[in-house]
């Protein structure tokens, strides 16, 4: 299955007290993956959301993706997302197996992205490509890194940082698979407004 669509992340801190209702609105919308990024380390906590999540998104027939940690992830039988400091690829992939799916980030460099390929990344994460609320010191990346990628890589390529409805079109027309959002999605006045979003990004990808 080519993994494509929209990639929905959550933020312990924008999610505040409307956690697993604006998750649920967004998987209602369609959601192709979703993350659990949350980088305290309230271990009991974590276990609890993760678990909340994954019942969600069997409900939904959503992948779910935890973002830094392996063991969770492997605990829970769902796929990871690894930064370059969150530890090599390799040794992830022989843990989870052959059909978790692995995401890397890989940032502007095309290198990072062959050398993640290269190790049994699903798909690569490039970003950011516009100012992040949530993350706003990232490292930014442009629509010629997209082009390229396209020529160069045969793994779905990712985008995030930044992305809302009113920008992320550039990015579909320069080949990009995934959308990854926060602050575009979940930034929402209401549960309503989430799932509007979501399915405005799926049109945009013209997902059914
Ligand atoms: C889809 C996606 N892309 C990039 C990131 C960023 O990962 P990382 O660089 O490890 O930073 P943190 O998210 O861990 O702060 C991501 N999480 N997801
Ligand atoms: C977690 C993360 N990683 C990024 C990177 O560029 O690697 S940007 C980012 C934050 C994405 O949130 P928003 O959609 O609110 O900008
Ligand atoms: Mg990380």
């Amino acid at each position: 299955m080519k993994l494509r669509g929209l990639y929905a992340i959550t933020d312990s801190q924008l999610l505040a007290g409307k956690f697993l209702a604006y998750v649920q609105a967004a998987l209602e919308g369609g959601v192709t993956l979703l993350q659990y990024r949350d980088k305290s380390s309230d271990e009991a906590r974590r276990l609890r959301e993760a678990e909340a999540l994954r019942n969600l998104c069997e409900r939904y027939k959503t992948r779910l993706i935890i973002n830094d940690d392996a063991e969770l992830a492997a605990r829970l039988g769902v796929g990871v997302h690894l930064g370059q400091t969150d530890g090599p690829l390799a040794p992830v992939r022989a843990l989870l197996g052959r059909d978790a799916i692995i995401g890397s980030t890989c940032h502007a460099s095309l290198e990072l992205a062959e050398q993640a390929a290269s190790e049994g990344a699903s798909y690569v994460a490039f970003g950011r490509f516009f100012n992040s609320n949530t993350k706003p010191g990232a490292p930014s990346a442009n629509l010629e890194l997209l082009d390229q990628a396209r020529i160069k890589l045969h793994i779905p390529v990712c985008a995030i940082g930044g992305i809302t409805l009113d920008n992320a079109a550039p990015l579909v027309a320069h080949g990009v698979d995934l959308l990854a959002v926060v602050h575009g999605l979940f930034g929402a006045d209401s549960p309503l407004e989430v799932t509007r979003r979501a399915r405005a990004f799926n049109d945009l990808l013209q997902i059914k």
